[in-house]
């Protein structure tokens, strides 16, 4: 189980409120979708609990650690942006990342890319856009930390990537021990994959909720709450 708390935590870029006073406890444990307009705050969110970012004021802790550079063991990102080296082969970029990532699990990360289907002896710049995708999806779960944080894992995406990257995540991730955090546009999608949901507006969460609870007392599709809440 892995607690992850924020305590009032606000972040400014110059003078735009990118996050305002956020203060909640995330699930301990399974799939969380962040959801909200563009630039309500979700990568910030994001970023400050895998430690890339610091918050201007309040807290963000890690079962009881200030999440920062240390917490790379605690909490992974996957960005939005190209994170892997095009000269590298697949391959290359498993040992690479066993390199670098303490606790990285290369028997999984080896297991994840032959389910994917890619040859290890490929360059990354070869690969496809879905593959590249896969790619960096099995690297950030190999890293096997409590708290992943997958941002925008879907963006750029053809329908078949999208579904086969979500039960990649769904199929891997250890649904007792650890809490996914995801970002996504496509909501219909994720919505059933979903174990909570948080709704982000003007850089605050407006909805923290469990998805089965909300669909019992609410009979609204998360797409119908987030008009809702942000229309
Ligand atoms: N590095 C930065 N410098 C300046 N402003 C930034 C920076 N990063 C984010 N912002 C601004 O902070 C706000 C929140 O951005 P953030 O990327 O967290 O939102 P988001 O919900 O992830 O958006 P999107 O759905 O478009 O990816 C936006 O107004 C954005 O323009």
């Amino acid at each position: 189980m892995t607690n992850v708390s924020c305590r009032n935590v606000s972040k400014k870029y110059g003078r735009k409120e990118a996050l305002h006073s956020v203060d909640l406890t995330l699930p301990e444990n399974g799939i969380a979708g962040i959801i909200g307009p563009n630039g309500s705050g979700k990568s910030t969110f994001l970023k400050l609990i895998s430690g890339l970012i610091r918050p201007d004021s309040g807290t963000v802790k890690i079962n009881g650690t200030e999440t920062g550079r240390k917490s790379g063991s605690e909490a992974a990102y996957l960005s939005e942006e190209d994170s892997l080296y095009d000269f590298m082969t697949v391959g290359k970029t498993i040992a690479f990342s066993a390199g670098v990532y303490p606790g990285f699990d290369r028997e999984l990360a080896h297991t994840l890319v032959e389910e994917m289907k890619l040859n290890e002896k490929d360059k990354v710049k070869h690969l496809s856009r879905g593959n590249k995708a896969r790619l960096k999806l099995a690297v950030t779960m190999a890293r096997k930390t409590p708290v992943l944080c997958l941002d925008e894992p879907l963006s750029g995406m053809d329908p078949l990537v999208r579904e086969d990257i979500l039960r990649l995540i769904v199929t891997h991730l250890d649904v007792e021990h650890q809490l996914c955090l995801i970002t996504s546009h496509e909501v219909k999608e994720l919505e059933p994959f979903l174990d909570h949901v948080l709704i982000m507006h003007d850089g605050q969460v407006v909805v923290d909720r469990n998805v089965e609870e909300l669909k019992e007392t609410e009979r609204k599709s998360l797409i119908e709450m987030l008009r809702e809440v942000t229309g």
